[in-house]
């Protein structure tokens, strides 16, 4: 038996996102999203799903800080719906809007618990999507006035703010391979939306200093693990290739102030080019204060010609999968986190997201997902060996505190550590809360 311990000053946290827990998508004048659009546009979201409902958290959130509190958390991490914020994406502010998130703020500080607010999760005002959405420079300067609004609103009682989450999601997820909002599938488009985000990201990081708020702003991508299936170079620059799509493309220009030469090189040959404008790496390169990162799963993978973007084939190791089909891979969460490490130094890292689909259901009252017992146990354990090589974790956000609404998947895919039933939006602890709870109180676990 041996213990996975901890230090006392690890943030423990749980993590939501706006348009997959709200619901009442017309309560307080909101306005529409690019989800709202997309999700009712047949064939995009698995049994036409959406997230009218969704958890109903808009009105539960009271029921859900209560469950948070149980749970023992330092840190919430959610994210603001911008179309509650500007319902038109520009032009007026809703007060009714702002007042939900004071209220959401409010009750999670009188409980002892931190706000770790994303200002996008995924939800652009359909609104600005009419004018052209992240291709549009102009975009950038909408989410700039958004993130000044919520940071004059809210710069006293948040002290950790992300920009962006999963900007791989938003820009190639989304407008090149399509299954995510708006489904785009243009590469160039979607390379001009993954420079678009990284601009306004380093401008609202500018519009942060200069308000000069004592708190701390960072990003959260996504990143997954390709390794090499053999010790050939080509399988490794394949690999490398894979990883830097997720990893490079969206960090060396917040910590190098360049794009990655040979993906640049990569994507030249294929006829695309990145729309960098005079200042714009500048602009990206702002100092930030902690890096997030979302890991999910990996694979062992090789190089084959022309397969898919990357001359990249994953290769099955015969991994153990969860039940949304992606492997179980903690050795790549190891991994990423001292490859980043290894690159860009010891910046501050939060595991933003990290978690598992299980899709167990109540028996009498008890939910049993072991699986996700399982999967956080050999999470948590790859990630105190990265913390043991140097990896300068500061926290750590399961995801999801809720089942929750999956994107494409919809409400097939469940990642919550608490089961909703979404006839009676009934919540019941999975015995992985229970476990979670146990960890946090402890700050260790046996293995
Ligand atoms: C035919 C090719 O199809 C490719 C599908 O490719 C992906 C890749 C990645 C994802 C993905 C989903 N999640 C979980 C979310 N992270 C943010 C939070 O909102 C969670 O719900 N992370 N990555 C989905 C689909």
């Amino acid at each position: 038996m041996s213990i996975i311990q901890f230090p006392k000053e690890m943030k423990w946290g749980v993590a939501t996102a706006s348009y997959q827990i709200e619901g009442a998508i017309n309560a307080g004048g909101r306005g529409a999203s690019i989800w709202d659009v997309f999700a009712k546009t047949p064939g995009k979201v698995k049994n036409g799903d959406n997230g009218d409902v969704a958890c109903d958290s808009y009105h539960r959130y009271e029921e859900d800080i209560e469950i948070m509190k149980d749970l023992g958390v330092d840190m919430y991490r959610f994210s603001v719906a911008w179309p509650r914020i500007f319902p038109n994406g520009t032009g007026e502010v809703s007060r009714e809007g702002l007042d939900y998130y004071h209220r959401l703020v409010d009750r999670l500080t009188e409980n002892g618990i931190q706000p770790m607010c994303t200002l996008y999760h995924w939800d652009l005002p359909q609104a600005l999507q009419e004018k052209g959405g992240w291709d549009n420079r102009d975009t950038i300067d909408a989410f700039v006035r958004y993130a000044e609004v919520m940071f004059k609103e809210f710069g006293d009682k948040i002290n950790h703010w992300i920009t962006f989450n999963e900007l791989w999601c938003v820009s190639f997820l989304s407008n090149y391979i399509g299954v995510h909002a708006p489904g785009n599938t243009d590469l160039q488009l979607a390379t001009n939306v993954a420079h678009h985000l990284l601009v306004a990201h380093g401008k609202a990081v500018q519009s942060y200093r200069k308000m000069g708020l004592d708190g701390q702003i960072g990003y959260a991508p996504n990143v997954e693990w390709n390794e090499p299936f053999s010790n050939q170079m080509e399988d490794a620059e394949a690999c490398k290739r894979g990883n830097g799509w997720f990893i490079e493309w969206f960090m060396d220009p917040v910590f190098k102030g360049a794009y990655p030469s040979f993906l640049v090189e990569w994507f030249e040959k294929k006829g695309i080019t990145v729309p960098i404008e005079a200042g714009d790496m500048e602009t990206i390169q702002q100092p930030i204060d902690f890096l997030g990162i979302n890991y999910y799963t990996g694979s062992v993978a090789r190089y084959k010609e022309n397969e898919g973007l990357f001359d990249l084939e994953k290769v099955d190791a015969g991994y153990e999968k969860t039940d949304i089909g992606w492997n179980i891979y903690p050795e790549g969460f190891y991994k990423v986190l001292y490859y980043i490490t290894e690159q860009y130094g010891q910046i501050p890292i939060y595991i933003t997201e990290n978690g598992s689909c299980y899709n167990d259901e109540p028996v009498n009252g008890q939910v049993k997902d072991e699986g996700r017992i399982r999967y956080l146990s050999q999470h948590l354990t790859a990630l105190k060996r990265s913390m043991e090589s140097g990896v300068n974790i500061k926290g750590y956000m399961a995801w999801s505190l809720l089942d929750n609404f999956e994107w494409a998947e919809g409400y097939s895919m469940r990642f919550g550590i608490v089961h909703v039933n979404y006839r009676t939006l009934e919540r019941t602890k999975k015995d992985s809360f229970y476990w979670y709870k146990q960890m946090i109180a402890n700050q260790f676990f046996e293995l």
